[in-house]
C-alpha cells in the first residue's frame, strides 16, 4: 500500500503522535529534534503534509526541498513564518488551527500585565536569587481605574478586554476590521481614531503580522503616549518596533513592557533583555498543556483529512470556500471544471485565453467558476499537479489570459456557464446548465444546441448534414466492437451537425482516423470526462 507521509517538524503535545502513528495508510515521522535545514530537508523531501509552529520557517528554500508536499499545517494561529504566496503558487494549502490557544494567549497576556505592573519577576529574583528581602522596594500599580487599549480585538483581543472588565479597567479598542457592536456588546469602548490606543495607561496588540501591522508602534507613536505608559506584546515580534521600544524603556517614556515574541526569535541576544524594566518569555503564548493537547489533536486530524485528500479545515489560501456557497453553486462548479476539461481535450494546442461567461445568478461566485475552469483546462496538460489553490498562478505564468463576463440576464434557463478556450489552433466554446435534481448537462458545443451529460467516453464529430452519415458512424463503431451508450445530435442552419457519441468502450486512434476520412466528416475529437 502506498503510504502518505507526515513529518512533524516542532514539538507537539504527545497526542498528535498517538493519533498519527497509528494510522496503517500513514508514515509518520516526527522529526522535532531534526536540526533545520539540511536534516530537516531529507526528511521532508517526500513528505505529502509537513506540521510546524512558529520555529520552522516554511520559506522558498524549504518548499524547494519538499518537492511531493501538498498541505501544511501551522499547529497554531500566526502564520507569517509561512510564504503563503509561493505555497499558493506551488499548489500547497496552508491550514492553520485557530482558536486552541486562545486562552493560553489571553491569560499569558494578563501574566504580563500583572508581572508589569509589579515588577513581579524583579522582586522575586531579589528575594529567591539575592536573599534581600525588601518590601518598601517594590510599590507597584494596580489594574483598576487603568484604561486599557487593545489593538487587535478578534479571537485573544475581544477575552482580553472581557477579563480586562473583571479587573474594573476601562477598556477601548482599535480594530478597523469588527462591527464596533462585537466590542460595544462587551461594554469594550470602540474607537476608529488610534490616538485613543496611544492615550491608555496600558496598550495590548493582538493582531497578525502583516505588512499594516509591523512597526505598528514606532517612535512617533511612542512620543504620542503617556509618560510611564505599559506596553504588552504577546502577538508577535515586530508590531512594536523593537528599537523603538528599547528607547522609550530606556529613557523611562515607558515605564514597563511585558514582552512575550521578539522580531528575530530565538531572542537570547535581543537587547531588550538588558533592560531591567521589561517582563519576558520565549514565545510562551500558546505553551499550556490544555492549549498544546487541543493544538496536537486539531493539527493532526487536519494533517490526516489533507494528506488523504479528504478536506483542509481552515485552509488560508483556498480561493474557494464551498461551504460559505449556497448549495446550488457546487453542481455549477463540478460541471464548469468539467467543461474545461473537455474544451481542452478537443481543442488541443497552446493555451491563449480561458473565458468564464456565467449568466444568471450564478454569476456572482464567477471567480470561483473561473478558477475550476482553469482547473479543467490545465488538468489535461498537468495532471494532478494543478488545484484550485495555484491554478490561477500557473495560468499566469504560463502567458494564458484570464476572461470573464457576468451576464444578469439569461438565454432561456435559469443559469448558464459558458466556458471559451482559444488555443493558437482553434476556438471552443462550451455551455452547460444545472436541471432540477442537480443534473449537469452541456447545452452547447460551438453554438450547436445539445442536451449532453458530461461524463464518460464522448466522440465529438462535426459532418456536413448530408443523409447516411450516422449509419456510417455507427458501422465504423461497430466493427471495432464499440457499445453507443448515447448519440446526440446538433444541427445549424449553415448544413453542419455536431454529434456527440457518448461510447461504453475505448476508442482508438484508428478508429478516430476511419471517422475522419468519412467524405462529410469535417473534424472529430475524443474526450474522456
Ligand atoms: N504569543 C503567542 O504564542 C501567540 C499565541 C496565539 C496567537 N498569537 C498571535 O496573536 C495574533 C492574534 O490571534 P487571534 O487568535 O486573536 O487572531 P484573530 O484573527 O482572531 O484576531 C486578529 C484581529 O486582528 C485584527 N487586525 C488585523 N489587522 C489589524 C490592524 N491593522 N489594526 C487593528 N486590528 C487589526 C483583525 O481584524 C482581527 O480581529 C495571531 O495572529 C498570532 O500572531 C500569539
Ligand atoms: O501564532 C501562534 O499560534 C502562537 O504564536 C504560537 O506559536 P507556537 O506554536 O510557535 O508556540
Amino acid at each position: 500500500m502506498h503510504k502518505r507521509k507526515i513529518v512533524v517538524c516542532d514539538h507537539l503535545h504527545k497526542k498528535a503522535e498517538e493519533i498519527l502513528a497509528k494510522e496503517q495508510d500513514i508514515e509518520y515521522v516526527n522529526a522535532a529534534d531534526v536540526p533545520k535545514g539540511g536534516p530537516l530537508y531529507e526528511k521532508i523531501k517526500d513528505a505529502d503534509v509537513i506540521i510546524t509552529r512558529s520555529s520552522t520557517p516554511v520559506d522558498k528554500e524549504l518548499l524547494e526541498h519538499a518537492k511531493n508536499l501538498k498541505a501544511i499545517v501551522r499547529a497554531g494561529v500566526g502564520v507569517d513564518n509561512v510564504d503563503m504566496e509561493e505555497c499558493s503558487r506551488r499548489g500547497i494549502i496552508v491550514m492553520n488551527v485557530p482558536t486552541a490557544n486562545t486562552i493560553a494567549a489571553v491569560e499569558l497576556t494578563f501574566a504580563h500585565m500583572l508581572s508589569c505592573m509589579r515588577a513581579f519577576p524583579y522582586a522575586h529574583n531579589q528575594l529567591k536569587l539575592e536573599r534581600i528581602w525588601k518590601r518598601e522596594a517594590w510599590i507597584g500599580n494596580e489594574l483598576k481605574g487603568k484604561k486599557l487599549g487593545i489593538i487587535g480585538f478578534g479571537n485573544i483581543g475581544s477575552r482580553v478586554g472581557k477579563r480586562a472588565l473583571a479587573f474594573e479597567m476601562e477598556v477601548i479598542t482599535y480594530d478597523p476590521y469588527i462591527s464596533p457592536e462585537k466590542a460595544t456588546n462587551l461594554g469594550v469602548k470602540y474607537t476608529t481614531d488610534f490616538n485613543d490606543i496611544l492615550a491608555c495607561d496600558i496598550i495590548t496588540i493582538h493582531t497578525p503580522k502583516t505588512k499594516e501591522t509591523i512597526n505598528m508602534i514606532d517612535r512617533e507613536e511612542i512620543a504620542k503616549m503617556k509618560d510611564g505608559v505599559i506596553l504588552i506584546n504577546c502577538a508577535r515580534g515586530g508590531l512594536y518596533n523593537e528599537d523603538a521600544l528599547y528607547e522609550g524603556l530606556k529613557s523611562g517614556k515607558i515605564k514597563f513592557a511585558g514582552i512575550d515574541v521578539f522580531a528575530k526569535e530565538p531572542a537570547t541576544d535581543n537587547k531588550l533583555l538588558e533592560l531591567d524594566n521589561v517582563t519576558v518569555t520565549p514565545h510562551l503564548g500558546a505553551n499550556t498543556e490544555e492549549s498544546q493537547e487541543k493544538i496536537a489533536i486539531g493539527a493532526a486530524t487536519q494533517a490526516l483529512e489533507a494528506a488523504r485528500g479528504i478536506s483542509y479545515p481552515n485552509a488560508l489560501n483556498l480561493p474557494i470556500k464551498e461551504d460559505e456557497m449556497p448549495p446550488f453553486v457546487k453542481p455549477y462548479l463540478e460541471l464548469t471544471q468539467k467543461m474545461g476539461f473537455l474544451a481542452a481535450q478537443v481543442n488541443k494546442g497552446a493555451y491563449k485565453s480561458i473565458k468564464v461567461i456565467a449568466e444568471g445568478e450564478i454569476g456572482e461566485y464567477i471567480k470561483s467558476l473561473i478558477t475550476f475552469a482553469v482547473v479543467g483546462v490545465l488538468k489535461e496538460s498537468l495532471g494532478e499537479t494543478i488545484n484550485y489553490v495555484n491554478a490561477e498562478f500557473v495560468a499566469k505564468e504560463r502567458g494564458i489570459e484570464i476572461l470573464s463576463k457576468k451576464n444578469p440576464e439569461t438565454s432561456g434557463y435559469k443559469n448558464k456557464v459558458t466556458v471559451k478556450l482559444t488555443t493558437d489552433r482553434d476556438i471552443i466554446e462550451i455551455s452547460g446548465t444545472i436541471f432540477e435534481e442537480n443534473v449537469q448537462r452541456i447545452v452547447d458545443i460551438n453554438h450547436f444546441a445539445l442536451d449532453v451529460e458530461p461524463k464518460g467516453k464522448m466522440i465529438l464529430f462535426k459532418n456536413t448534414d448530408v443523409p447516411g452519415v450516422i449509419g456510417e458512424v455507427g458501422m465504423i463503431l461497430a466493427k471495432h466492437n464499440i457499445n453507443i451508450a448515447d448519440f446526440r445530435l446538433g444541427r445549424d442552419n449553415h448544413g453542419l451537425a455536431l454529434a456527440v457519441i457518448i461510447v461504453d468502450d475505448d476508442v482508438s486512434k484508428d478508429v478516430l482516423k476511419e471517422l475522419a476520412d468519412l467524405k462529410a466528416c469535417l473534424s472529430v475529437s475524443y474526450a474522456i470526462l
